[in-house]
């Protein structure tokens, strides 16, 4: 007797283009000439589905209009059959690999002399397919202040909380969860393509963090993404990109984004330049060059509305010098043939400094099994199964499970009088953070060295930090990787708010019921762990996150919405200055770095200006 399973028919899926021909031209062999079936009226840089970041917004939203025809090319390849990207807690296991542009910085010579990594996505989808998939919306006045980059105020801009949240909301459908009954669900989204909510794995690690803040003084914060602020601690609310495998609840709707006869998607395409013509009086992007890898074929696209880059707040810039477009003296220097002197652009590089304290652990629930690298590991195993049969488990930690967002003149927070007070303010309002603490359930070291388990970790995030950095050309080939610079540490401000967000996370675990539960005072002389905080003097403390700042991967403000005359690249429309027909969608817009996690206002900006470009292209 032969059972056989019943299975539906797999639906067909329509293809990405990989045969480039399809929509662009070959520049570089005469025998050649582009089918071109599509005619693109409109040039993306990237797209996956509606959960990807922003270039997958707006080409899912353009082609919503079948009077706009879209074209997107992605350098990298499809994330929707990758197992490791749809796996919440494997995402760190994309780190340098094929998928990740494995960038550097500079040393640091006020953080440890050190060069830090900073992974960024070379997927479809881009940096949402390997992050952590916080859903945080920022601080309502961090929005609030875009206007005034812009020497406008929030009345007489397109820029404000208030309009922004619309699309913050038009991206998710909430999810209610019966162990968070407080969330005010008319101020979160209903009918979005993002499922958003209180999925994921909740440690008793994590449970007991949540408690000690608010022994320790911090307010119990029912949700981190309403109008009424972040300010307090909560448990992480975050995207659910799939219910139980990802290719059954994302395949439909890439298959549907697919099927729509004006859009086009191309993997492996990597843009090497905008292409203008120079004839009218301001020179007018017409379509971009792409080509395949370093060797590889040359080809070109073209546009004929516009041109929109959406290639993140390091490659943006990147693409753009390469262009023509940039600080003048820095293009002449690579040999660039200049044609716009915009000095802002690769310049006001911005990131949320990160110090990571990793602490022994008691409870026996710390998941620093998962970083077993040798040897059979029985735990990941049935965590595999569980997550693959029943879409539950430790595997769906985002590993941030809990969060909290303080301001370091909180007197409940820093009782000691003694503590000095910061010199500046650089919050965007009284009700904005500018300390984020988080818990996860294991520890882990940034620099690559083992540390002791079984660990848990807090780490304390810099949220509005003034030092600004800069992103350079390495040469004028494409294929250089730019130089990164993110000066971390080099106001006395971050430096002091680091401080602070340490000194902070030692009160709350050595705080009910942290401290009598969770850490364990075992590992007070352990070398691979950080317990000599507890005894730290602020000298030691100040040497410590020099040494230990990382990034927690949200470089913005790249080539910023601003006054031209302030280091402005695009304007309010975010139409880049002084040429035609070329637009910037990605978080290297954003005026300054929002109080939050970057991937929400990154989306909700593509949201907006899908509106924005359709109205544009479609009016009568
Ligand atoms: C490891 C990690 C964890 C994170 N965790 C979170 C989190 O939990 N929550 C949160 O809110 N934020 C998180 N972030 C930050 C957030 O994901 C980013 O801020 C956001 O995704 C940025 O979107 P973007 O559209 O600006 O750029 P990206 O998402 O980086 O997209 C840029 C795209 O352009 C493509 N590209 C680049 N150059 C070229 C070229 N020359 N030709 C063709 N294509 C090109 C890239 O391959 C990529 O697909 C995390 C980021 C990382 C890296």
């Amino acid at each position: 007797l032969l059972i056989f399973k019943a299975t539906k028919r797999a639906p067909k899926k329509p293809p990405l283009l990989n045969d480039l021909r399809d929509v662009a031209s070959r520049v570089d062999a005469d025998d050649e000439e582009a089918s071109f079936p599509l005619s693109p009226s409109l040039v993306l840089k990237r797209l996956k589905s509606p959960e990807g970041t922003a270039g997958c917004v707006l080409a899912a939203r353009l082609s919503e209009e079948p009077n706009l025809r879209v074209l997107l090319l992605e350098s990298g390849e499809s994330s929707v059959d990758l197992k490791l990207s749809n796996i919440p807690a494997a995402f760190h296991k994309l780190f340098k690999t094929k998928h990740d542009y494995d960038l550097s910085t500079v040393p640091q010579p006020n953080a440890g002399g050190s060069s830090r990594y900073w992974p960024r996505a070379r997927l479809l989808g881009g940096c949402t397919a390997i992050n952590a998939m916080i859903l945080h919306h920022a601080t309502p006045s961090d929005f609030d202040e875009w206007p005034k980059f812009l020497g406008k105020t929030k009345d007489n801009s397109i820029w404000s909380y208030q309009g922004l949240k619309k699309y913050l909301l038009k991206l998710e459908t909430f999810i209610p969860h019966k162990d968070h009954p407080d969330v005010d669900v008319s101020e979160r989204g209903s009918s979005g393509p993002m499922k958003t909510g209180y999925f994921g794995h909740n440690s008793y690690i994590t449970r007991q963090f949540i408690r000690a803040c608010q022994t320790a003084g911090i307010p119990a914060l029912p949700d981190a993404n309403t109008s009424k602020g972040t300010l307090g601690v909560t448990k992480t609310s975050f995207v659910k990109l799939f219910t139980f495998s990802t290719n059954q609840a994302n395949f439909p709707i890439s298959q549907l984004l697919l099927e729509r006869p004006n859009l086009r998607v191309c993997t492996s395409a990597i843009v090497t330049k905008v292409i203008f013509d120079k004839s009218g009086d301001q020179p007018r992007a017409v379509g971009v060059g792409f080509t395949t890898s370093r060797d590889g074929p040359r080809f070109e696209a073209r546009a004929r509305k516009e041109v929109i880059l959406c290639a993140g707040a390091i490659h943006t810039p990147h693409i753009l010098m390469l262009s023509g477009i940039g600080p003048a003296a820095q293009l002449a220097f690579h040999d660039v043939a200049p044609l716009v002197d915009l000095p802002g652009v690769g310049e006001h590089l911005m990131d949320h400094p990160t110090v990571d304290v990793n602490l022994l652990d008691k409870s026996g629930h710390s998941l620093g099994w998962m970083r077993k690298a040798t040897g059979v590991n029985f735990q990941a195993i049935s965590a595999l199964f569980q997550w693959t049969w029943m879409g539950n488990g430790p595997l769906t930690t985002n590993l941030a499970e809990g969060m909290a967002f303080i301001r370091a003149d909180d007197p409940k927070v820093f009782p000691d009088p003694q503590e000095l007070p910061l010199a500046e303010d650089s919050t965007s309002g009284p009700g904005c953070p500018d300390i984020e603490l988080f818990v996860t359930p294991m520890g882990y070291n940034l620099f690559g060295e083992q540390i002791t388990e079984p660990a848990f970790g807090v780490h304390a995030v810099g949220l509005r930090p003034t030092s600004l950095g800069t992103v350079r050309l390495r040469s004028n080939d494409p294929f250089d990787s730019p130089v990164i610079d993110p000066r971390y540490l080099s106001t006395q401000h971050d430096v002091q708010v680091l401080i602070k967000g340490v000194k902070a996370l030692i009160r709350i675990t050595q705080a009910e019921p942290l401290v009598s539960k969770v850490v364990d005072r075992a590992g007070d002389d352990d070398p691979t762990l950080d317990h000599h905080l507890f005894k730290a003097t602020r000298a030691e403390i100040e040497e410590f996150v020099r040494e230990r700042v990382n990034t927690l991967y949200h470089p913005t403000s790249t080539a910023r919405m601003a006054r031209r005359e302030d280091g402005g690249v695009v304007d309010e429309e975010l139409k880049v200055y002084g040429v035609r027909g070329l637009r910037v969608v990605d978080a290297s817009i954003f005026p300054t770095i929002p109080a939050g996690h970057t991937a929400a206002p990154t989306l909700a900006v593509a949201e907006k200006m899908a509106d924005l470009v359709k109205a544009e292209h479609t009016k009568a």
